[in-house]
C-alpha cells in the first residue's frame, strides 16, 4: 500500500508533515544539479547544458522520464523536478514554437495575449516532461547597455507588473479565494507547468548595466522600482523565485537574509522555495568560490532553499553537513527548505504524475501555437517613423503588387538572429536554428505574384546602381545574437555591416528599415534617410509572418515603446520620468498607419 504522503486526496500540508517526518538523515537538502539525480534532488539543464540540438521532443521525454524512473526507485519514491529555461517559448527544442523576447512582448503591452502564451509554453514544456521552467525574468532594466535588458518586458515596473501575467497562462489560474503567497499549479487537463520568478531582486539596476553587478538605491525606491513585480508574482500563486547573482548597496542577493527571508518570507508571506542562480553560491566570493564553505552558510541562513550547482554538489553536501552538524546551520532552516520544496513538488502534480504525457507529443511548434506567435509579433512591432513619398502618400504600408523590391540585410533571412538569445543554445546562434519562418519569407509569401522580390544581403553601391528599378526596398537589420554578460555593450552601436547596408540603399531608394534588437541602438546618425522605421526587437520563429502582416497592411502597427530610444550612449542610463529626459523616441511612443 502507498504511504499516505502519495495518496493525493491528502490535503497537501497533510502529505507534507508525514513525509517531512518520514526523512531519514533531514540534512540531505534538495541540490539542484544538472545530471545525476536521487530522490531528494533535483535536476536541470542551463543555457548550455541541454541535450544536443537536434534532439527530439520524445528524446527529452525519455531522458527526463529516465531520470524519474530512478528518483521512483529509492526508498522514499520522491519525484524530482527538472527545470530548464523556456523564456520564450520551449526554446532549447528544435521546432518548438520562438515567441517573441520579453523585450517585444512589454511593447505589446497585452495582457491577455500573456496568458495565452504561457499556456501554450506550459503544453510544449510538458510535452518534454519538464514540469519547472526558469521564467518569466521580470527584471525592470533600467539601463539598455545591460546584456540581459531583452529579457525584461521594459523599463516600467508597471508595464513590467502587468506583463508579469505570464504566470497565469504556465501554472495556471489560482481560485479567486487563494492564499497570498501559496504555490499553485494547476494539475487538471491544460497541463501547466511550475513558474520562477526572477532575478530577486534589482537585477535590472546595476550600475552601467553591469550584469551581475551592484544595485545602488535606498529601500523605497529599490522596493518601488524592482520588488514591487513581485508582489504580483505572489499574488498569482508563483510557485519559486530566483536569486539574482547581482547585489544591492553592496550586499549580493543570495546572501541578503533581510530581503530573502524577513520581506519576501515574512513579511510578504512566500511559501514556495527560493532556489540560486547557476553556481549562485560560488559567486558571492570573488575569485568564484574562493570562501565556498562560508558562503554556504551564508547562503542557506540567509533563506535560500535549493540549490543550482552544476558541478561539484558532493562539496556543498559535505560542507552543508558539516555546518548543520556543528550548529552553525540550524536543523529548522533545513526543515523549512525541505517543507517549501515538498509543498511545491506535492502542489505541481508530480507526485501523482512524475513521468512525461506523451499524449502532449504533438504540442510542440502547434500550428495554433506558431499562429498565436505570429499575433504576438504584430502586436510588438513599433513604427518610429513613416513618411510620405514624394508628399503623396506615405511610406507604409508597402505595395504588395510592386513590380521589383528589393530584401537586403544581415537579419533579412536569419531564423538564428531573428530568435536571438537562448534560442537551442545558451547564447544563440546565426543561420538556420529551428524550424520557422524568416522575414524575407514572410515578404515574399505576402507579395503579388508578378512581384521580384531580389534578395541582397549586403548591396554595395555598384549593385544599387545598376538596379535603378525597384519600386522600393526593405533593409532588415541589427544586434547578432548575445546572453547574460557578452551582451554587456557600452556603445549600443548597430554592426558595421548594418549601418552600411542602410547607407548604401536607403540614400538611393525608397526604403523601410527594420531593426532586429533586443534593446535600442544608435540611429539617430541614420534616420533622415530612411522613410519608414520599425522596430521589431527580438521577434522570434514567426517573424516572417507576423511582420509581413503589418508592413502590407493587413493589420496596423500596435506596439508602443517599452523603453526609451536614446539619441547617444552618454545620455545612459535615461528613463522615463527623469529629468533632463531627451530621447530619439520616448517611453510609450509608437505610430500607427490608420488604415482607412
Ligand atoms: O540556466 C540556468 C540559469 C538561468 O535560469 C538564469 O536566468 C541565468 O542567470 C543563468 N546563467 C547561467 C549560467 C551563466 C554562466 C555560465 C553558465 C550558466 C545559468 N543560468
Amino acid at each position: 500500500i502507498d504511504p499516505p504522503y502519495k495518496d493525493p486526496t491528502v490535503p497537501v500540508e497533510d502529505r507534507l508533515s508525514i513525509l517531512s517526518i518520514e526523512f531519514e538523515v533531514k540534512i540531505e537538502l534538495y541540490v539542484q544539479f544538472y545530471g545525476i539525480s536521487t530522490s531528494k534532488w533535483s535536476v536541470l539543464n542551463g543555457g548550455e547544458s541541454a541535450p544536443s540540438p537536434d534532439t527530439t521532443v520524445s528524446e527529452w521525454a525519455d531522458m527526463i522520464d529516465g531520470f524519474q524512473r530512478s528518483a521512483l526507485s529509492t526508498r522514499l519514491g520522491i519525484p524530482i523536478i527538472y527545470g530548464t529555461d523556456a523564456v520564450h517559448g520551449l526554446n532549447n527544442v528544435y521546432g518548438a514554437t520562438v515567441f517573441p523576447h520579453n523585450v517585444g512582448l512589454g511593447a505589446a503591452r497585452d495582457e491577455n495575449l500573456m496568458v495565452r502564451i504561457g499556456k501554450a509554453s506550459a503544453l510544449e514544456i510538458r510535452a518534454t516532461g519538464i514540469p519547472y521552467t526558469f521564467a518569466p525574468c521580470i527584471a525592470v532594466c533600467r539601463d539598455p547597455r545591460w546584456g540581459r535588458c531583452y529579457e525584461s518586458y521594459g523599463e516600467d515596473t508597471e508595464l513590467v507588473r502587468k506583463m508579469s501575467k505570464i504566470i497565469l497562462g504556465l501554472q495556471g489560474v489560482p481560485p479567486h479565494n487563494h492564499t497570498y503567497g501559496y504555490p499553485f499549479v494547476g494539475t487538471g487537463e491544460s497541463r501547466n507547468v511550475m513558474a520562477c520568478a526572477k532575478h530577486y531582486a534589482g537585477d535590472g539596476g546595476t550600475e552601467g548595466g553591469v550584469n551581475e553587478y551592484n544595485t545602488v538605491a535606498s529601500y523605497p525606491e529599490f522596493f518601488k522600482i524592482h520588488m514591487k513585480p513581485y508582489l504580483d508574482a505572489l499574488a498569482m500563486g508563483v510557485s519559486t523565485v530566483m536569486a539574482s547573482y547581482s547585489s544591492w548597496n553592496g550586499v549580493k542577493m543570495h546572501a541578503n537574509k533581510f530581503l530573502l527571508t524577513r520581506v519576501l518570507k515574512q513579511q510578504l508571506g512566500f511559501q514556495g522555495f527560493i532556489i540560486t542562480d547557476w553556481e549562485g553560491i560560488d559567486r558571492m566570493t570573488s575569485p568564484p568560490g574562493s570562501d565556498y564553505k562560508n558562503s554556504v552558510k551564508t547562503a542557506i541562513n540567509a533563506g535560500i532553499d535549493m540549490v543550482m550547482i552544476p558541478n561539484n554538489y558532493q562539496r556543498f553536501i559535505k560542507d552543508l553537513s558539516e555546518l548543520v552538524l556543528c550548529g552553525e546551520v540550524p536543523m529548522d532552516r533545513i526543515d523549512d527548505a525541505v517543507r517549501r520544496i515538498l509543498r511545491v513538488k506535492f502542489i505541481s502534480g508530480i507526485f501523482d504524475q512524475p513521468m512525461a504525457d506523451r499524449s502532449l507529443l504533438g504540442m510542440v511548434g502547434h500550428e495554433k501555437h506558431r499562429e498565436l506567435a505570429r499575433e504576438a509579433v504584430r502586436k510588438s512591432l513599433v513604427l518610429l517613423r513613416n513618411q510620405k513619398i514624394h508628399n503623396k502618400r506615405k511610406m507604409l504600408p508597402l505595395n504588395r503588387k510592386a513590380p521589383k523590391i528589393l530584401v537586403a540585410g544581415t537579419h533579412a533571412n536569419n531564423i538564428g538572429y531573428q530568435c536571438g538569445g537562448w534560442t537551442i543554445t545558451w547564447a544563440g546562434k546565426s543561420g538556420n536554428t529551428t524550424i520557422g519562418t524568416t522575414i524575407l519569407e514572410g515578404i515574399k509569401s505576402k507579395v503579388s505574384k508578378r512581384t521580384q522580390v531580389v534578395f541582397e544581403e549586403k548591396p554595395d553601391q555598384q549593385f544599387i546602381n545598376n538596379n535603378s528599378d525597384f519600386s522600393y526596398a526593405i533593409v532588415v537589420v541589427g544586434e547578432p545574437p548575445y546572453v547574460e554578460s557578452s551582451g554587456d555593450n557600452k556603445e549600443l552601436t548597430l554592426p558595421a555591416d548594418g549601418v552600411e547596408t542602410i547607407q548604401n540603399v536607403c540614400e538611393k531608394l525608397k526604403c523601410l528599415v527594420i531593426v532586429v534588437s533586443g534593446r535600442p541602438v544608435v540611429i539617430e546618425p541614420y534616420v533622415e534617410m530612411m522613410d519608414a522605421l520599425v522596430a521589431a526587437w527580438l521577434p522570434g520563429s514567426e517573424a516572417g509572418k507576423g511582420i509581413a502582416d503589418v508592413i502590407f497592411g493587413d493589420y496596423d502597427f500596435h506596439g508602443k515603446l517599452p523603453r526609451t530610444w536614446f539619441r547617444r550612449v552618454d545620455q545612459l542610463p535615461m528613463n522615463w520620468g527623469d529629468l533632463n529626459y531627451d530621447p530619439l523616441y520616448p517611453f510609450g511612443y509608437g505610430l500607427k498607419m490608420n488604415l482607412s
